[in-house]
């Protein structure tokens, strides 16, 4: 590629965007031997978290960080745009390219907790900060009798919230700390039996225009065939299921490797919102030697994985009421993977 050309990477202002942002500029350099500025861009998002607005009122539901960074692409301020792809919804964007899934981070849950401890640790009653209602949901149906109550604001202060003494703990996703080189905060990583990821948690996506041949086709080094494999099942799980119900949803895919070759695994949950009831169901399928077919492959599997869980209940977990939103224009699939505020 042009090596005098200087490939402008738009990121979120907060720690862990320009961190993650940075990690993708970095390999951009490395594999390509570009030149690139990271260029931040101020969201919706992060005003309403700055003036205090809670975000389930600021249209947190329609991918509140994600459209400022698309409207850089479109208007050429940037080249490309780094998200966590959990927070992208699951319907495209016109003219976007997702051009590159890199290798995702460990996609589990964790805790920090004060004194070191576990959920499990902590007295009933204890408080513990998550604004998820994913993570609330499968937190209250483990039973232990801890009072979840709302947190905003980015990973720091959160962390601040259990060192001041304010909260006894709070839910993080483990791939947050790790990019952030804060890994030793975590007092627990939650089991994905008890705790499912939110669908895509842990990946990033790379987007461009999508005219832009050179810079998509540059981008492409990046992409990790097994976990777009893997999030793609798990985006489309969630597609499909918010096609019929608001349901907190969690779901992990994952590539291994089967005695006839590559597989995909993919466990999902659908959850009322108190935790007390749930529909789980897992499936896998032979991915085949050519990693072109696998998106497709991926998709198939999360469709029919959620089209199931519909059927065993899925639509009946929380009440029509809940499918429309008070304030947000309600799309059918307009959810972002996890809407939550950092
Ligand atoms: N919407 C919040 C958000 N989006 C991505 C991450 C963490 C990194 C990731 O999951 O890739 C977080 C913070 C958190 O959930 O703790």
């Amino acid at each position: 590629m042009d090596t005098t050309r200087v490939l402008r990477v738009g990121t979120r202002a907060s720690a862990l965007a320009t961190t993650q942002s940075e990690h993708v500029a970095a390999a951009l350099r490395d594999r390509l031997g570009v030149a690139t500025e990271l260029v931040e861009i101020t969201t919706e998002g992060d005003r309403s978290q700055a003036s205090g607005v809670p975000l389930s009122q600021a249209g947190a539901s329609v991918g509140v960080f994600v459209s400022a960074l698309r409207d850089a692409l479109l208007t050429g301020e940037v080249d490309v745009a780094v998200h966590s792809l959990k927070d992208l919804p699951t319907y495209p964007a016109d003219g976007i390219a997702l051009a590159a899934i890199p290798e995702r981070e460990d996609p589990r849950d964790v805790v920090v907790a004060r004194d070191g401890l576990t959920l499990g640790e902590l007295p009933p009653g204890s408080r513990v900060g998550t604004g998820s209602p994913r993570r609330i949901a499968q937190v209250e149906a483990l039973g232990f009798g801890v009072e979840l109550v709302s947190v905003r604001g980015n990973v720091d202060t959160r962390i601040g919230k259990v060192r001041s003494g304010e909260y006894d703990a709070v839910l993080l996703a483990r791939a947050g700390l790790a990019r952030l080189g804060r890994l030793d905060e975590a007092t627990e990583v939650l089991d994905p039996l008890q705790v499912l990821p939110a669908p895509g948690q842990g990946a990033l996506a790379v987007e461009c225009r999508a005219e832009d041949d050179h810079t998509r086709e540059a981008l492409a080094v990046l992409d990790d065939p097994a976990t777009r494999a893997a999030v793609t099942a798990e985006r489309a799980t969630l597609a499909t299921l918010e096609g019929g119900c608001s349901a907190p949803i969690g779901a992990l895919g994952d590539v291994v490797e089967g005695e006839e070759g590559p597989e995909l695994w993919l466990r999902a949950v659908a959850l009322s919102h108190d935790g007390a009831r749930a529909v789980r169901n897992s499936a896998s399928s032979p991915l085949g030697d050519d990693a072109a077919t696998w998106p497709q492959v991926a998709a198939d599997l999360g469709h029919r994985l959620a089209t199931d869980m519909l059927a065993d209940g899925a639509a009946a977990l929380t009440p029509a009421a809940e499918s429309a939103p008070t304030g947000t224009p309600h799309h059918p699939s307009a959810r972002s993977a996890e809407v939550h505020n950092a």
